[in-house]
């Protein structure tokens, strides 16, 4: 077997979550110093690694960015490597994101190049956000890298096919928290209260009427309310209500507006039903703005100096904040395909394997060339 898809299998087993990716660190960590040690410094930051690989006659740094945590999922894929952790998993590919990168990193400790290398092992992608502290972090500071780069896993593609876009490739993103605290009471006497599942009812009907009414239709703007909790038991009408969501966007002009929106729809929620409401917008993520000549570099890269096939897609509403590096460093992320029934943040999400090979010789063939020159 090859001996990435194998990391993929272990790590697979071991999703943890945003801040919490101590086994997942010490398995990375553990890898990275069973190879030769003379051109690397290893330096951890919180539950992720810095790893840097020492170049030959460096003249800039080449950083690579893979995301290391998990997702709060009960896995149905009935794998013989099944996460082992309860209701964790490895939803979003960062299994093979991580055993990729290691593939990547270990073909250049053996063949190394002029530029160094900055290998960022980031956690809490899927949040509260790990690349914004991280960009922050005295070492980003010491080993800021003049270029950075990341792939992320693509269901729909098939595998041998990347997929990218000069320009915007990811949504601006926000966390949406929303707490309904009203009089709950008997539920033969509705007249006494005032119904916390009937208000979060509403509520959501009405937050779906920002993206139809107050958003630009030749904008594109989401709402999702992922999670509803509320109320104890049958016959009692329900005290309290929580909606969990999260808001994209393609503008930062429309997610001004957008939440200026769910301020006014809550504050009709709590004139109408009585109640009171508290909003919390939770964590943002900054767009995934890929730099326009870099990525067309790559797409030509890819079209015409190896076997596979490169897609020029649309901007999707998914978030990264992968964003926030590429906000300062110059850059681009693209689409591993890795053909999967099942998509992302899906229980039942199974990428083919194949494609981890597909990304490490794309990726080690790209920074031969662009770190020797
Ligand atoms: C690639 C991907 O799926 N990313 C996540 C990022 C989540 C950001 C944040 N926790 C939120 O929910 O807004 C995504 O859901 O797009």
């Amino acid at each position: 077997m090859n001996p990435f898809v194998k990391i993929r299998r272990e790590l697979h087993q071991i999703p943890e979550l945003g801040f919490q990716e101590f086994k997942t660190q010490a398995y990375l960590l553990s890898y990275i110093e069973s190879l030769p040690q003379e051109r690397m410094t290893i330096k951890k930051w919180e539950t992720g690694l810095f790893v840097k690989i020492h170049g030959l006659h460096p003249e800039k740094t080449i950083g690579y960015r893979t995301d290391i945590d998990g997702l709060p999922i009960v896995e149905e894929t009935n794998l013989s490597f099944s996460s082992t952790h309860e209701a964790q998993m490895h939803a979003c590919g960062h299994d093979f994101h991580m055993s990729i990168t290691l593939g990547i990193l270990t073909y250049f400790v053996e063949q190394p190049i002029n530029d160094d290398l900055l290998f960022i092992f980031q956690p809490a992608e899927e949040g509260p956000g790990g690349a914004e502290p991280m960009l922050k972090s005295e070492m980003m500071r010491e080993w800021k890298p003049d270029i950075i780069f990341a792939l992320h896993i693509a269901p729909e593609y098939p595998v041998g096919t990347i997929s990218l876009k000069e320009g915007l490739l990811f949504a601006n993103t926000s966390e949406l928290f929303i707490d309904l605290k009203g009089k709950g009471g008997h539920a033969a006497y509705p007249h006494q209260t005032n119904d916390m599942i009937i208000a979060a009812c509403n509520l959501v009907n009405q937050l779906q009427t920002i993206i139809s009414r107050n958003v630009n239709p030749l904008d594109s703007a989401v709402i999702t309310i992922g999670k509803i909790t509320g109320g104890t038991v049958q016959n009692i009408i329900a005290e309290r209500a929580r909606l969990e969501g999260t808001i994209r966007t393609l503008t930062s002009d429309s997610m001004t507006k957008v939440k200026q929106r769910i301020k006014a729809l809550v504050n009709g929620i709590e004139t109408g039903f009585e109640c009171e409401a508290k909003i919390d917008f939770g964590a943002m993520y900054y767009q995934v703005y890929n730099d326009e000549k870099l990525a067309r570099d790559f797409i030509e890269f890819v079209r015409n100096e190896t076997k596979y096939e490169v897609i020029e897609c649309r901007e999707a509403m998914t978030g990264e904040d992968f964003g926030y590096m590429l906000a300062e460093i110059p850059g681009f992320m693209f689409w591993l395909g890795v053909d999967s029934l099942y998509g992302l943040h899906h229980a039942k999400l199974n990428p083919n394997e194949d494609a981890i090979s597909v990304a490490i010789d794309i990726i080690t063939s790209y920074i031969t060339i662009i770190g020797n020159n």
